[in-house]
């Protein structure tokens, strides 16, 4: 029991037998069985697993984007524990304004808006506080973009785009934030950047950050790994290398669902 509580203690996000299908009969999809996970808070935990695996679907669960159909979900928040499961919508909408950032792959900026007023949107609905000035500058700083907060996205590349993305995420200090592939779309140069920065959220900034990625080497700059396989936590490993990444990758593909002998298989991370 004490070491339940300390572990919960000290889970940015915690998930308990998660269970998600899409469709019915033959055609149904569970993309979540029974899947348990704990993301330790402060901490840069990479996502990984083969195509159709769950990836995608466990972020947006576990961000309130999508309901799971069972389990539970507890995000650690600055009023306390909060349980995302039995909310009703609009409690949900304030816990993800309030305590979420997600990134996403396509970056999901608002055309017709400026960088900053990008950044600031989250942080300026449904009358909540103003963001704090120093942090926005302090981030938007450390991102590079002081001299792009007047541009529109269709004047930025996509490096820049995904920063302002990555600044967005930030500047309401959230309690985690979730990012889905946020390297997919750049290139090397523009992708190793974001990670870089999302380094930075959680070393100076001292934020929580998910990440699905497939690629090995992006997952390395994580401090550790889940890897998922049918909808289930199949292996955690802390601080892996690329190469040790890309052959537990290759595992989890031939050999779907099945825990690999001697390793990690609680879904704990932390
Ligand atoms: N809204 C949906 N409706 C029906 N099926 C869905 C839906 N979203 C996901 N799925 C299915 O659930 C399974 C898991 O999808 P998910 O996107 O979570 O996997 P993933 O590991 O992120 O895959 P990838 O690496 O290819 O992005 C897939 O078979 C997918 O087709």
């Amino acid at each position: 029991m004490t070491t339940l509580a300390k572990t919960t203690v000290q889970a940015a996000v915690r998930a308990e037998a998660l269970t998600k299908t899409y469709g019915a009969g033959n055609a149904a999809v569970r993309p979540l069985q029974n899947l348990t996970v704990s993301f330790p808070a402060g901490r840069f935990t990479a996502v990984m697993g083969p195509s159709g695996s769950g990836k995608s679907t466990l972020m947006h669960v576990l961000a309130g984007l999508d309901t799971p159909d069972g389990g539970d979900i507890t995000l650690a928040t600055d009023r306390g524990p909060i349980s995302l499961t039995g909310l009703t919508e609009k409690q949900l909408t304030r816990v993800r304004r309030d305590s979420i950032g997600f990134i996403f792959q396509a970056y999901n900026l608002i055309p017709a808006m400026t960088a900053e007023e990008n950044i600031v949107l989250p942080s300026s609905l449904g009358g909540r506080a103003q963001v704090d000035k120093t942090f926005f500058r302090h981030v938007v700083d450390r991102l590079g973009l002081t001299d792009r907060l007047h541009h529109r996205p269709f004047e930025l590349s996509g490096g820049q785009q995904q920063r302002v993305a990555v600044a967005r995420a930030l500047v309401a200090r959230p309690s985690v934030v979730f990012a889905d592939e946020p390297t997919g779309n750049l290139d090397q140069a523009s992708g190793a950047e974001v990670l870089d920065l999302l380094r930075t959220a959680v070393d100076e900034f001292g934020q929580t950050v998910i990440m699905v990625t497939h690629d090995a080497a992006a997952a390395a700059v994580a401090d550790s790994t889940v890897l998922l396989a049918d909808g289930r936590v199949v292996q955690t490993r802390e601080e892996p290398s690329a190469e040790e990444l890309a052959a537990a990758m290759l595992h989890a593909g031939s050999v779907v669902g099945a825990p690999a002998a001697g390793q990690a298989t609680d879904g704990g991370v932390s």
